[in-house]
């Protein structure tokens, strides 16, 4: 099954262990499920549960980040203890970037893409009839309320005297909005749009996980942004699976600007720079030994974008994020504990 083919909703897992060809579309059956409900292209539709389909919009897969975010934050803040009490704290401050707000903003992108997701995706929820578009509009109303609720709480818990993580969620949710809907629709950009997907996945919860156990100061704000243009880059990936629709559509995304291979390599080329600058910055505040790590962590995603992606970057997106996220992400938490380890 190609990444991106929906194999046949009809299939009907009871039929199976007869033949091997009956199991292997057993198979793929729970696959195309799983793809579902986690938000993954290559899904199947067919989906009857309503509470399937709402976390469906949600796309799980994309929290990760996120959470992993506000891990990174609270290792830069320095301050962060293993007591129960932080422990609490930061898995309220995981629940608000990941299914709380990370949710609202994958709800509310599907809702304004649903033309778009006709012709890309059109196994989602909204294209394929499965949820009404006032359930979807109730659906990141109430994440939000909730994301927002939580923030306020999280500001007492902490004690904060600005409500520092209610700002950022306000902010963050108002640049989620900007991003998918008119008449700003940032994603229709391509630098702006995957400057501010890259932004937000990368600054803003590592600035929460910070607020949360220390001071947000600006070295953070800043470097953060900056390695931010590396998050760009891993943004631009998610862009390759939906050229042909993008392109019938106007949206100016960089395999759109500048054609499928010179997007990838301008791609692989944000992703590698900025980190190794991040690990020069290391270096400046003498953290050698976690600059070295990161370092290192960088090869093996250069190994991978030469073996998958710069070779077929629309067959092989998915492949490839798969394969080197992991070494960016813990590539993050290793520069956030360095910052933390020099007091910055
Ligand atoms: C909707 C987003 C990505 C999907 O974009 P796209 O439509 O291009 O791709 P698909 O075809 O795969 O759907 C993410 C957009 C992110 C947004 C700009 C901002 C996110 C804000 C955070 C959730 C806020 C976190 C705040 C905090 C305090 C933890």
């Amino acid at each position: 099954m190609s990444e991106s083919t929906p194999i046949n909703p009809n299939s009907q897992p009871n039929e199976a262990i007869e033949s091997p060809n009956q199991e292997v579309t057993i198979t793929e059956d729970r696959n195309a499920k799983t793809r579902q409900l986690l938000g993954m292209k290559g899904a199947s539709a067919g989906e009857t549960s309503i509470w399937k389909i709402r976390l469906q919009l949600m796309k799980p897969i994309t929290w990760i980040p996120l959470i992993w975010g506000v891990v990174c934050g609270a290792a830069s803040s320095g301050n962060y203890t293993w007591t129960l009490e932080n422990f609490l704290k930061s898995a309220l401050c995981m629940l608000l970037s990941g299914p709380l707000l990370t949710g609202y903003t994958q709800t509310i992108n599907d809702y304004y893409d649903r033309e778009i997701d006709a012709i890309n995706e059109p196994y989602r929820p909204i294209p394929s009839g499965a949820i009404s578009e006032k359930q979807v509009i109730s659906q990141f109303v109430l994440l939000l309320l909730l994301g927002y609720g939580v923030a306020y709480t999280l500001d007492l818990w902490a004690g904060h005297p600005t409500p520092t993580v209610l700002l950022l969620s306000v902010f963050g949710s108002f640049i989620a909005y900007i991003y998918s809907a008119p008449p700003l629709k940032l994603k229709q950009n391509g630098w702006l749009g995957n400057y501010a997907l890259g932004a937000s996945y990368i600054a803003l919860p590592w600035w929460a996980g910070h607020a949360l156990f220390g001071e947000l100061n600006w070295k953070i704000v800043v470097l953060t942004l900056f390695y931010s243009l590396a998050g760009l880059g891993i943004a631009i990936v998610n862009d390759f699976k939906s050229v042909e629709g993008d392109r019938q559509l106007g949206l100016q995304s960089l395999p759109v600007m500048f054609g499928v291979q010179t997007a990838a390599l301008i791609c692989v080329v944000m992703i590698d720079l900025f980190q190794g600058l991040v690990a020069g910055y290391l270096v400046s505040i003498h953290e050698n030994l976690y600059a070295a790590i990161l370092v290192l962590l960088i090869i093996p995603q250069i190994t991978f974008q030469d073996m998958y992606f710069l070779r077929d970057p629309i067959a092989n997106d998915v492949k490839y994020q798969a394969s080197a996220q992991p070494f960016l992400v813990l590539g993050m938490l290793v520069t956030g504990i360095a910052l933390g380890h020099a007091g910055i």
